[in-house]
């Protein structure tokens, strides 16, 4: 099956300058929607990639480039543990972004871990409505990562929330990694006006590679599920990353 969205392969060298394009798409991106509607939602992703991106845009090469107290900050998914655990995404984002650039709390969407998953999944819903109203909300930008098993967010391979047509935020155990998590479903965030993935490493070409497919298969290869509806779809990588890049 051929997929009909718009995608854009965005391949570098160096892992620097892969992060800085990026950053620079971020700026460019910032500067046309606060142009167009005063504000820019920026979704975040966690696990180990995007950290150095987040340090880069919070570095004095960048940190003047955007208008933060413009920006609004989401998370694409979490796991569900205290939001000071390690393994909290919304740690890593204060810890790399937040706090350097002094982002005002009420800017910061983070998942209430605090509530049962469902809850803070419900909670999470209603905080998108309260943001964008009832209509489906538009993210500017959301930032994916993409894990060895071609998840991404926490859409896990064979997991029951890869069917979810209706919620916006759901929550479920996830056997494989023996956690609860909370995630943005796949309808919502193909409604973005830009999906960027960032990945690198050769580690990850043979994800790459089965995320790219034409051949679906979206319980074992969750990723394939990101088809904007009307935006674009960008893949940020390394060489090594997209070494089975046709
Ligand atoms: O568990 C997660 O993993 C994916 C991919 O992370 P990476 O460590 O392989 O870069 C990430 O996008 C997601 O936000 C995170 O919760």
């Amino acid at each position: 099956m051929k997929r009909n969205n718009e995608q854009q392969l965005h391949i570098f060298e160096q892992q620097d300058t892969l992060l800085s394009s990026l950053a620079d798409f971020i700026v460019a991106e910032s500067k046309q929607a606060i142009t167009r509607e005063g504000r820019f939602s920026l979704v975040l992703s966690g696990g180990s990639s995007p950290k150095r991106l987040y340090e880069l845009l919070a570095s004095d090469a960048y940190r003047d480039q955007v208008e933060w107290n413009k920006v609004f900050f989401f998370f694409g998914d979490e796991r569900y543990v205290p939001l000071t655990d390690v393994q909290s995404n919304y740690l890593m984002a204060k810890t790399a972004l937040f706090d350097p650039l002094q982002i005002a709390t009420d800017h910061i969407y983070a998942m209430d871990t605090a509530q049962t998953p469902e809850e803070a999944a419900l909670c999470y819903q209603q905080d998108l409505e309260a943001y964008f109203g009832t209509k489906t909300p538009h993210f500017d930008i959301i930032l994916l990562g993409l894990g060895d098993n071609v998840h991404t967010a926490s859409l896990f391979p064979y997991t029951q929330l890869l069917h979810e047509q209706k919620a916006w935020v759901k929550a479920e155990y996830i056997n494989e990694v023996k956690m609860n998590r909370i995630t943005l479903t796949a309808p919502i965030i193909n409604q973005a006006n830009h999906i960027a993935f960032l990945i690198f490493g050769a580690g990850k070409a043979e994800a790459i590679q089965s995320a790219m497919s034409d051949t679906l298969d979206i319980d074992k290869y969750p990723a394939q599920l990101i088809q904007p509806d009307h935006g674009v779809l960008h893949w940020f990588l390394d060489q090594d990353a997209a070494r089975l890049v046709e």
